[in-house]
């Protein structure tokens, strides 16, 4: 299974391709759009949101709700692109009008500077347009049809805020994932401790005020997965090292841990390895889980526990120093209207990544051109690690 996106922030639409998916997969469009509706939400976002009511559209692959086997083809309408349709106009020749708006102060910390020095590009919207996190949205609508192929094979997935700024969200990391569902519905941060949200609120208010931003850690879990996705053969087979790479893939993170991740290398051996337990009911498994249920960079059958750091936002109310691209004077960056923090989105995209790899590792692991033979072959499989 692969997948393809394309489009610009304020581009007519976003499209996403999936190939590889199962005929016979109930697909609920539903869904899809709770999905997006959960990454347009959060405290600390700016004002795009509003404008915004990210719906997807399937084109290609679906009949009566249920996959055929042939690419599934997505879309979401960008509905901010009726106010930038000259600017972003995909034949007509730039305006003179257009011109005279080019991005010509690259931001710190965007992909503006190198992406118009690698493309040779003189307009830096031609970056930013295509390097904003915009398109996440179909990262996340392809994420929950993988989300929904995972549920039909009972594994479950979700992704919460840990930590915002300097403020550690909960002490405790439950695995149950209906329970972390259960404790982020109850308010607009994704986090498990709710009394924490007033302290956040603030946080975020006055750093916004400042004209500042801020990034924060992110925490998957995922349960149920069976034993054995993945394979020590070769580095590039390790489903560890695939997840941490479709994390990495995400805008603005900059660290990806496995379970206790950096926290493993400052304990002991004996805080670190989780001890094997067997018995007739449940068949093998551990009495830990600091490893984040990977050995080998193979599953262990423990909850899957991928941890994700995210970068403040680069673009600043209160500009940073940068160079004008035309008089190499010294000016302040460009500022495009933008997200005070997007910690909350973003678990959700980090969640959907996280997803479409375990989805993948899957289809390529099993006989996949049909559901319920899938469904079948996971089950049988499952059974056999039990009896081993
Ligand atoms: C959901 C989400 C929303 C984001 N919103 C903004 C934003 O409003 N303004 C901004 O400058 N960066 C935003 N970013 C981060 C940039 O997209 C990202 O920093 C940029 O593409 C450069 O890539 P890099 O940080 O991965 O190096 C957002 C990221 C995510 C995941
Ligand atoms: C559009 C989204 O996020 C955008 C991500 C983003 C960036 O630079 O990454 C910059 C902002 O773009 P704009 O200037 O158009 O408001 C965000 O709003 C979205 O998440 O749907």
């Amino acid at each position: 299974m692969y997948f393809l996106t394309a489009g610009e922030s304020h581009g007519p639409q976003l499209t996403g391709i999936i190939e590889g998916l199962p005929a016979g997969l109930e697909i609920n469009v539903e869904l899809i759009n709770q999905a997006l509706a959960a990454r347009q939400g959060g405290y600390g976002r700016g004002n795009r949101q509003r404008i915004e009511h990210d719906q997807v559209q399937i084109v290609g692959g679906l009949r009566h709700g249920i996959t055929l086997g042939s690419p599934l083809a997505l879309t979401i309408q960008n509905r901010d692109h009726a106010h930038w349709s000259k600017i972003m106009d995909p034949i007509s020749p730039e305006t003179a009008e257009n011109t005279l708006r080019r991005v010509d102060r690259p931001r710190p910390g965007h992909a503006d500077l190198v992406g118009g020095m690698k493309y040779r590009h003189r307009d830096l919207r031609n970056v930013l347009e295509r390097s904003s996190a915009r398109e996440t949205a179909m990262r996340v609508a392809i994420g929950s049809v993988c989300k929904q192929l995972l549920n039909q094979l009972d594994i479950g997935l979700i992704g919460y805020v840990q930590q915002i700024g300097k403020i550690t969200c909960s002490k405790d990391f439950p695995t149950n994932v209906a329970l972390i569902e259960e404790k982020i519905a109850q308010n607009d941060l994704r986090i498990l401790d709710n009394q924490q949200a007033s302290d956040i609120h603030k946080l975020i208010d006055d750093t916004k005020r400042a004209g500042n931003t801020l990034g924060g850690i992110i925490r998957v879990v995922a349960e149920n997965v069976p034993a054995g996705l993945g394979s020590y053969i070769s580095w590039d087979t390790k489903l560890d090292a695939k997840l941490a790479a479709a994390v990495m893939g995400v805008n603005a993170m900059k660290g990806v841990a496995i379970g206790d991740g950096f926290t493993a290398a400052t304990n002991l051996g004996s805080e670190v390895m989780d001890p094997i337990t067997w018995n007739e009911k449940d068949g093998w498994s551990r009495l830990s889980n600091h490893l984040g249920g990977f050995e080998g960079g193979m599953t262990n059958g423990m909850p899957i526990i991928v941890q994700a750091a995210m970068k403040p936002i680069p673009t600043l109310y209160k500009a940073l120093q940068s160079v004008n691209l035309k008089t190499r004077e010294i000016q302040k960056a460009n500022v495009e209207r933008s997200d005070t923090t997007a910690i909350v989105p973003a678990s959700i995209v980090i969640e959907s990544v996280v997803a479409i790899e375990l989805a993948k590792v899957i289809t390529d692991t099993f006989e996949s051109s049909n559901m319920s033979r899938l469904q079948r072959e996971m089950a049988d499989y499952r059974q056999e690690l039990k009896e081993y």
